[in-house]
């Protein structure tokens, strides 16, 4: 089976092209291939497949073989994929995703791709769609999360994926192995979360590192930095367009007037390899 191995700021994939490959268990796949010793090694297995409604279908599996409604790095990379190999000539991509249609738009420079900006939608606020457990119609802002020995607040968001984002002073100081797996799997969340600490520079920037639903931690989270961006404007602790630093590189993200949030940043291909299936 044909694939190729990108990565969007340091956050990488197996990309396998659903049209010409013959997939059965995605789950089983994405575990195999996402080891980075027995496998390929990925955070997450994307597979292209047709669409009703879109260019292509996009669904992505995590490395521990759950299925997410959507990814903001995987959907940069699988922009320029289609694109590079050919798959369309459009530069203005739709992706029909668990969480909707999300539209990538590649950018060049001198006929190359230098990034994507990706209009992510809107983000969801209230409980019942996070999901957050509580009343469904209240927001979740601020909310207290206790573990057996430690309480935090967070602050929770969806982007079609659940997000805890809580602001802390410094987010190297946060032993996120430890937290980030208690935070994932928390009562709270009936679907678990990825969860990101993250501290606020200026008004226009933030630091952040993600313990990712399924994955663990990262070196980018697209979805991720999209709900931190909206976090800190509900917070009031940041503008509407903001830089997020990542271990991985940099993101940015802004809060549209018409309340889509747009995410930008690279795509980048690093190999391509045949998988014995
Ligand atoms: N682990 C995430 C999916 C990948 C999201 C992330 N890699 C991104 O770039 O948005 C989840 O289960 O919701």
């Amino acid at each position: 089976m044909q694939f190729s191995k990108m990565h969007g700021q340091g956050n990488d994939f197996v990309i396998i092209d659903g049209l010409k490959e013959k997939v059965n268990n995605f789950s089983q796949l994405a575990q195999q291939i996402c080891d980075r010793h027995f496998g390929i090694g990925a955070d997450g297995l994307v597979i292209l497949l047709p669409s009703q409604q879109a260019d292509f279908t996009m669904r992505i599996f995590n490395s521990d073989g759950s299925e997410a409604e959507m990814c903001g790095n995987a959907s940069r990379c699988v922009a320029r994929y289609v694109y590079e190999h050919g798959l369309t000539p459009k530069n203005k991509i739709s992706l029909e995703t668990l969480a909707g249609i999300i539209k990538p738009e590649l950018l060049f420079e001198n006929d190359r791709v230098t990034s994507v900006r990706v209009d992510m939608g809107e983000p969801r606020l209230n409980r019942g769609e996070i999901p957050v457990t509580g009343d469904k119609n209240e927001k979740a802002i601020n909310i207290p999360v206790q573990l057996e020995n430690q309480l935090f607040y967070g602050t929770c968001i969806s982007m079609g994926n659940p997000h805890c984002i809580i602001f802390v002073d410094n987010v190297d100081a946060v032993d996120l192995t430890a937290i980030g797996p208690k935070i994932e799997t928390a009562p709270l969340f009936p679907r678990k979360t990825n969860v990101e600490f993250v501290q606020v520079l200026n008004r226009h920037e933030v630091r952040m590192r993600v313990w990712e639903r399924g994955a663990g931690i990262t070196l980018a989270c697209g979805t991720g930095a999209s709900a931190t961006l909206a976090a800190a404007v509900l917070t009031t602790k940041t503008e509407r367009r903001i830089t997020v630093h990542l271990d991985g590189g940099d993101l940015a993200v802004e809060w549209g007037n018409d309340n889509h949030i747009y995410m930008s940043g690279p795509a980048q291909e690093v190999f391509r390899g045949e998988y014995p299936v």
